[in-house]
C-alpha cells in the first residue's frame, strides 16, 4: 500500500509525471481561497501525494508568475518545508503535486480534537519545527507571508512542515513576489502591522509577527481577533496593543512561552528577533520528538478527508441557522477561519469593497475600536456656543467627526482645523504625526508603490493645512477645502443670507405644520443649516455622521447665491450655466450636483417659472432624470457604496429649503434609502412613489406634498394629474386608518395597546372621538411595554446565568483534561527517563 511522503532522499530524486492522467484524485483534504487540495494517487510511483489545484481564473497573477513561483517552490529543499514535486496546467487549473501530509494542518487537528488549543510541549515542538522552516526560508531570501496553523502540516509520523509557500501567496500579487513587498498579502489575523500599513514595505520580520500570532493560535485554538471581519482585524491590529498570553487566563503556560510570544509580537519589526535568534529561546527547550507529536495529537483522529468533510457539514449547519445579517457576517468569517479557508484576497480593491459593505453596526464597533471620541465630539460641538468665527462647522470638522477619522489628526491644531476628509473607504495607515507620535488613521488614496512610499510619508507629516490635492478616497475623490473655494456647507455666514422670500415661505410652511418645536428652532439665532446638521448629529448619533456629511463638496457659494438670484429672476444666462459646469470638481458627488444644477438651470432658461418650491421639486425631478441619463462624470467614477454621494443627497443638502425641512420634518417621515442609508424627504418622492399610499404617514405626507405638488406643477407636472392621485392617497389612508381603528377597538385593551405602540398609531391624524380611545390604549401600552421589558430583562439575566454556568463547566472540563494530560506527560517523561537510563546502563 502506498504511503504518504515516502523516504525523502529517494523522493527528491524522482521526476514526477506532468500529465493529469498519471494521477488519480481522491477526496478533498483542504480548501483555500482559490485552491482545493486533494489526496491523490501518483500511478507512476504508486505513491499517495497531495495535489493542490489552483483555479487560475480566480487569480490575479499571470501564468508566468505562477510558474516561476511553483519552480521556486520545487527548488526548496528542507525537511520542514513542503516542497512541490512538480506543477502543470490542467484546463484552467494549475496542479501542484506535493507530499501528502496525512495529519493535515494544525488548524484541522485543533478543530477536530483540540478546540481550545494544544498543550505547551506540543506547541513548542510544532513551533520549533516551523521556526526551522522559517529560518531556512529567510536564509534563502524568501518571506513566507502566510504563517499560520492552517499552513503548518503534520504527517502521520509526526513530522511538521510549513506548507503553502509560494504559489498561493503569489496568487494575490500582481507582479514579482520577491521584489514587490508592498503588496497586501496574507491573512488579516496573522498579518503584521507593517504589512497592513504598506508604508515602507516589509521584510522577513513580518513572518516573525505571524509566527507569534500562530503561537497564540496554537495555545487557544484560534488566533486573536479571529471572530472579527477582516476590516476590523486590520483596525484592531493597528490600533490595539499587540496581543499576548494573558497573565490570568493563561496561567497554565510557562513564563518562557509568554516571553517568546511577546518578543515576536512587537509592532516595530526591527525589534523582533530573527528566526535564527528565536530558535535559541529557552521556550524551545521543551520541544519533544516527532513521535511525541504523532502520539499526542494524531492518535485516534479519523482520516483527514473524513475530518474535512465533517467540518464542512458543521459549517453548512451553522450557516443554515437564521442569524441577523451582522452576526451572519461574523459567523461566516468565523466559519471560514474554522474550516481552514483563512486566506483572504487582500488586494486593495477588495479591501475597499469590504469597507464599502461594512455594516452600520460594524462601523460603530470599528469606531469604538479606534477609540474615536465621536460622541464626545458631537457633544462638544452641540454644546459649544456658536460664534461664526470659531465654532462654525466646516466641512472638515464634519469629516473629523466621522467615526473613522482619527482624533490626533482632527485635533492636531485647534486653530488650524484639519481638513483631511476621510471615509471608511480609505486604507488604514499608521504614521507619525507632527508630535512624533504614532497614529493610526485611515489613509486616503491608493497604496503607494515602493517609490512613492517615502513621499507619501512626507506628505502625511507635512502640515495638513498645506495639503490641497484631491483625496482619492477609495472610489471617492474628495477635495480638501482650505481656501474657501467650495462652500462651507455648514453654516457659512453667507448661508444665512437667504432671501426674505425664501425664509418667509419656510416659516409659513412650518407654521402650517404646527410644529412648535421646529418653529422655535427656525427662530434660533444659529444658522438654519448649521442647526439642522447639529440636530441631525445629535439625533442619529455618531454612526450616521458619515452619511450626514455626504455631498459636502458643493458649488461655490457665489454660484449658489447667483443661482438663487437667477432663479428668482426666472432664469440665467447660458454663460453662467457653463461656468457652473466648468467649476465641477472631480468629486462625483458634486459632479452630480452640478450636472443636476446645470440641467435645472437649463430648464430655468427654457422659461420655467421658479420659486423656491419649484426649485426643490425640480431638483427632485432632476435627481430621477439623472439616474436615467447618467450624470456627466468629469472626475473619477464614484462608487455608490455605503457612503456614496447620490444626487438625492446632494440635492437634499444643497437646497436650503430642504435642509430646513429636514430638521423640521424628521419626525414626520424620512424613509431610509435602502441603497445608501440616506434619509430622504418623502415629500420629494411623492409624485414618483405610489408606495406612499401604504405608508402609515401617508396622510401627513400628502397634506404637505399637496402644497408642494401644486407648486411643482409650475415646472413639471400638471396639477390635474397629481390631484386625483393625492385624493386617492388621502382616501386610501383614511380607509386604512378606519379599518385599523376598527380592529383596535375590537381587541382587548392590552392587545390594542401593543398594536398601538407597534404601529405608531399616533402618527395618524385622528378624529376627536377616536383620540381618547387611542390615548387610553397608549397608556395601557406603557404598562404592557413595561411588563414585556421586565420579562425580557429577566430572560436576559437567566441566559447570562446559564452562559456563566456553561462556561464554568467547560472550564472544569478543560482543567480535568489538563490534569489528565499532565499525569500522562509525567508518566511519559518517566518512561523516557527510564529508557534513557537503561540505554545508559547498557
Ligand atoms: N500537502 C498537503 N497535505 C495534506 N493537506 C494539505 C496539503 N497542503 C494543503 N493541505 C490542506 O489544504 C488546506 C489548504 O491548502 P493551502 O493552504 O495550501 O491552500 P491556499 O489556497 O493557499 O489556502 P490558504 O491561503 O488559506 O492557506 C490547508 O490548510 C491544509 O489543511
Amino acid at each position: 500500500m502506498p504511503t504518504g511522503g515516502g523516504t525523502l532522499p529517494e523522493v527528491e530524486k524522482r521526476t514526477y509525471p506532468l500529465v493529469a492522467s498519471e494521477y488519480k484524485l481522491y477526496e478533498e483534504v483542504g480548501q483555500g481561497v482559490s485552491a482545493i487540495v486533494y489526496r491523490a494517487h501518483c500511478v507512476t510511483y504508486n505513491e499517495i501525494v497531495a495535489i493542490k489545484s489552483l483555479d487560475l481564473e480566480k487569480c490575479n497573477s499571470n501564468l508566468d508568475d505562477i510558474r516561476r513561483e511553483a519552480q521556486t517552490m520545487s527548488l526548496i529543499n528542507h525537511q520542514n518545508v513542503v516542497k512541490a514535486y512538480c506543477s502543470f496546467v490542467v484546463g484552467q487549473n494549475l496542479w501542484v503535486v506535493m507530499p501528502y501530509m496525512a495529519g493535515g494542518s494544525c488548524l484541522h487537528i485543533m478543530k477536530a480534537a483540540y478546540p481550545d488549543g494544544f498543550d505547551e510541549p506540543v506547541i513548542a515542538t510544532v513551533l520549533k519545527e516551523s521556526l526551522k522552516a522559517l529560518e531556512y526560508l529567510h536564509r534563502q531570501g524568501h518571506i513566507h507571508r502566510d504563517v499560520k496553523a492552517g499552513n503548518i502540516l503534520v504527517d502521520s509520523n509526526g513530522s511538521v512542515k510549513l506548507g503553502d509557500f509560494g504559489v498561493s501567496a503569489c496568487m494575490f500579487d500582481t507582479g514579482d513576489r520577491q521584489r514587490s513587498r508592498n503588496t497586501f498579502v496574507g491573512t488579516p489575523c496573522w498579518m503584521a502591522p507593517e504589512v497592513m500599513e504598506q508604508l515602507n514595505g516589509y521584510d522577513f520580520k513580518a513572518d516573525i509577527w505571524s509566527f507569534g500570532i500562530t503561537a497564540l493560535e496554537l495555545a487557544h485554538g484560534h488566533a486573536p481577533f479571529s471572530k472579527y471581519p477582516p476590516m476590523k482585524v486590520l483596525l484592531m491590529t493597528l490600533q490595539n496593543a499587540p496581543p499576548g498570553l494573558d497573565y490570568e487566563r493563561d496561567k497554565k503556560f510557562s513564563k518562557s512561552f509568554k516571553e517568546m510570544i511577546a518578543m515576536c509580537l512587537v509592532k516595530d519589526p526591527a525589534k523582533r528577533p530573527t528566526a535564527e535568534k528565536l530558535l535559541r529561546h529557552s521556550f524551545f527547550k521543551q520541544a519533544r520528538s516527532l513521535d511525541y507529536i504523532s502520539r499526542h495529537i494524531l492518535e485516534g483522529l479519523p482520516p483527514l478527508g473524513e475530518r474535512v468533510k465533517n467540518l464542512k457539514i458543521k459549517d453548512a449547519n451553522r450557516l443554515a441557522q437564521k442569524i441577523q445579517p451582522y452576526d451572519e457576517q461574523e459567523a461566516q468569517s468565523q466559519n471560514e477561519y474554522k474550516r481552514g479557508v483563512s486566506a483572504w484576497n487582500f488586494n486593495v480593491e477588495d479591501l475597499k469593497a469590504q469597507a464599502a459593505l461594512i455594516q452600520d453596526d460594524e462601523e460603530i464597533v470599528v469606531a469604538k475600536v479606534l477609540k474615536i471620541a465621536v460622541d464626545k465630539e458631537v457633544e462638544e460641538i452641540s454644546q459649544a456656543p456658536v460664534t461664526p468665527s470659531k465654532e462654525e462647522i466646516t466641512e472638515a470638522d464634519l469629516h473629523c467627526l466621522s467615526p473613522l477619522a482619527q482624533p490626533p489628526l482632527c485635533h492636531e491644531s485647534s486653530s488650524d482645523r484639519i481638513q483631511l476628509p476621510v471615509t471608511i473607504h480609505s486604507i488604514i495607515a499608521e504614521t507619525t504625526n507632527d508630535a512624533g507620535e504614532r497614529v493610526t488613521r485611515i489613509r486616503s488614496g491608493p497604496l503607494p508603490n515602493p517609490g512613492q512610499s517615502k513621499s507619501a510619508n512626507i506628505s502625511r507629516t507635512a502640515p495638513l493645512s498645506s495639503r490641497k490635492e484631491p483625496k482619492h478616497i477609495g472610489r471617492f475623490d474628495v477635495w480638501d477645502d482650505h481656501d474657501g473655494e467650495s462652500p462651507s456647507w455648514h453654516g457659512s455666514p453667507r448661508e444665512s443670507r437667504k432671501s426674505d422670500e425664501t425664509r418667509k415661505e419656510r416659516e409659513d410652511r412650518e407654521q402650517r405644520r404646527g410644529d412648535d418645536k421646529d418653529r422655535k428652532e427656525e427662530r434660533d439665532p444659529r444658522r438654519p443649516d448649521e442647526r439642522s446638521e447639529k440636530d441631525e448629529i445629535r439625533r442619529v448619533g455618531s454612526e450616521r455622521i458619515l452619511s450626514s456629511i455626504r455631498g459636502l463638496t458643493t458649488l461655490d457659494e457665489r454660484d449658489r447665491d447667483s443661482r438663487d438670484k437667477d432663479h428668482r429672476q426666472g432664469g440665467r444666462s447660458g454663460e453662467d450655466s457653463s461656468r457652473v459646469v466648468q467649476r465641477e470638481r472631480p468629486f462625483t458627488g458634486s459632479g452630480n450636483i452640478i450636472s443636476d444644477r446645470s440641467n435645472f438651470d437649463q430648464k430655468a432658461i427654457n422659461g420655467s417659472q421658479t420659486s423656491s418650491m419649484s426649485r426643490q421639486s425640480c431638483g427632485t425631478k432632476e435627481v430621477s432624470d439623472e439616474k436615467v441619463k447618467a450624470p456627466v462624470q468629469k472626475g473619477p467614477v464614484l462608487q455608490k457604496g455605503r457612503f456614496s454621494v447620490t444626487s438625492d443627497d446632494t440635492d437634499f443638502e444643497e437646497s436650503p429649503h430642504l435642509s430646513s425641512r429636514k430638521s423640521s420634518n424628521t419626525q414626520a417621515s424620512l424613509p431610509k434609502s435602502a441603497s445608501t442609508g440616506d434619509f430622504m424627504s418623502a415629500e420629494r418622492r411623492l409624485p414618483h412613489t405610489p408606495v406612499l399610499q401604504h405608508s402609515p404617514s401617508s396622510q401627513h405626507i400628502s397634506s404637505t406634498s399637496g402644497q408642494a405638488s401644486q407648486q411643482n406643477s409650475h415646472v413639471t407636472t400638471p396639477i390635474a394629474t397629481i390631484l386625483p392621485q393625492l385624493q386617492q392617497i388621502l382616501h386610501h389612508g383614511q380607509k386604512q386608518q378606519d379599518s385599523l381603528l376598527h380592529l383596535i377597538q375590537s381587541l382587548s385593551p392590552q392587545d390594542a395597546a401593543s398594536v398601538c405602540s407597534v404601529s405608531s398609531m399616533s402618527r395618524f391624524s385622528r378624529t376627536s372621538s377616536t383620540n381618547s380611545a387611542i390615548e387610553h390604549s397608549m397608556e395601557v401600552s406603557t404598562d404592557r411595554e413595561r411588563e414585556l421589558l421586565h420579562q425580557v430583562s429577566e430572560l436576559q439575566s437567566r441566559i447570562a446565568t446559564l452562559v456563566d454556568e456553561l462556561q464554568a463547566v467547560k472550564l472544569r472540563n478543560v482543567q480535568l483534561e489538563r490534569q489528565l494530560n499532565a499525569i500522562y506527560n509525567k508518566e511519559e517523561e518517566e518512561r523516557i527517563r527510564k529508557e534513557e537510563a537503561a540505554k545508559g546502563d547498557r
